[in-house]
């Protein structure tokens, strides 16, 4: 069967997977008159017939982290349900499975972190700089052929944390000087029921801030949950964001809210590795959000000592293996959102952790 043949049966993730078929583009008209485009390996279009003037074009991207499985399996549903005709969409949708071959190896990446690849074009030394540069490509040309006006662009990057978080759920939103930070969109988080926002205070090479910071899309990066093997996932926590994420796609339209259940962050300082023995004074097993009192010493990086800072600080996504010059953890505080047409945050003067 070709790889066409499986995605029209609802295979989309199998046959993304399936080095055994050769990559073909192809594209097909479902009854609906949904037009369905395979663009590259793991990046299917779909448009609609007919588009409203305020339709959105919305990208959801799984699987830039090969280990991550459960944004891949969620996108796997979404697409099956589209392809066979069990949702129809109203807006165009980019559904993307970036990494196939760290899927099937089931690790975060084989050369080099993907999503530390889209600030620019790569020079194609490795896969991911390859891969990388066709979904930077990708992105391009589907907003670049929209109707859409910038606000209404959206890209969700779902992923997984590696390590135990004390927010299951969380989204980070990029920083640029672009208006991506609509009320709709924190909207849409707090429907999704996610537990946490943080807001980047520097751009950052990730697939979320491409979009945001080049097309001026309402980006998001959304953990959900831990890594894991694929099918084993708890889909229990995360069935409020699959209930948002089809809201989205079919267009019921959800109140414009925000309420303080979603607790938000803004990020104090990135601490990037600079010495081949930096590390952290904690264990590999202390979860994302712990907080360190004012004065604690939390990382060492050479001759340089990491110590929180006034009101203390809490760490996100620590990984002492990242490769010397990259992000080796977020440094995090709590704070408030106010929630004007684009929402903006301001810091608790004394915050309680
Ligand atoms: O758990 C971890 O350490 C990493 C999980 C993950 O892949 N997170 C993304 C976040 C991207 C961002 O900062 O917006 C990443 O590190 O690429
Ligand atoms: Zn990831």
């Amino acid at each position: 069967m070709t790889l066409i043949e499986q995605i029209k049966r609802g295979q989309f993730l199998k046959a993304t997977c399936d080095f055994s078929q050769p990559f073909v583009a192809g594209e097909w008209v479902l009854d609906s008159g949904l037009h369905c485009q395979l663009l590259y390996r793991g990046v299917l279009q779909i448009t609609p017939r007919e588009l409203a003037s305020d339709a959105k074009d919305i990208v959801l991207s799984s699987g830039i982290h090969g280990d991550e499985t459960a944004p891949v399996e969620l996108v796997q549903q979404i697409a099956s349900s589209v392809v066979l005709g069990q949702i129809q969409p109203v807006h165009r949708l980019l559904l993307i499975i970036a990494h196939p071959e760290a899927i099937n190896h089931q690790q975060r990446f084989m050369a080099e972190n993907m999503n530390r690849l889209f600030q620019v074009r790569n020079f194609e030394k490795n896969n991911e700089c390859r891969i990388a540069n066709a979904l930077q490509l990708a992105i391009n040309s589907f907003y670049g052929t929209s109707i859409a006006i910038k606000p209404e662009r959206w890209h969700l990057d779902l992923h997984c944390a590696i390590r135990p978080s004390q927010h299951d759920t969380f989204a980070i939103s990029p920083y640029t000087d672009k208006q991506t930070r609509s009320n709709k969109l924190f909207s849409f988080i707090h429907h999704a029921k996610l537990d946490a926002v943080l807001l980047s205070n520097t751009p950052s090479p990730t697939f979320a801030w491409y979009s945001a910071e080049y097309h001026g899309a309402q980006a998001l990066t959304v953990e959900l949950g831990r890594v894991g093997k694929l099918g084993q996932n708890d889909f229990t926590v995360l069935a409020p964001f699959q209930h948002a994420i089809l809201q989205l796609i079919t267009d019921v339209t959800l109140p414009i809210i925000w309420t303080s259940e979603v607790e938000v962050y803004q990020v104090s300082r990135t601490i990037v590795k600079q010495q081949p023995d930096f590390f952290f004074t904690f264990n590999d097993d202390v979860a994302n959000f712990t907080f360190f009192a004012e004065g604690h010493e939390f990382a060492v990086d050479g001759d340089k000592k990491y110590v929180a800072d006034t009101h203390g600080e809490a760490v996100v996504f620590p990984n002492r293996h990242v490769v010397v010059g990259q992000r080796a953890a977020l440094m995090v505080k709590k704070a408030s959102l106010i929630f004007d047409e684009q929402v903006r945050v301001y810091a608790k003067s004394n915050p309680s952790y």
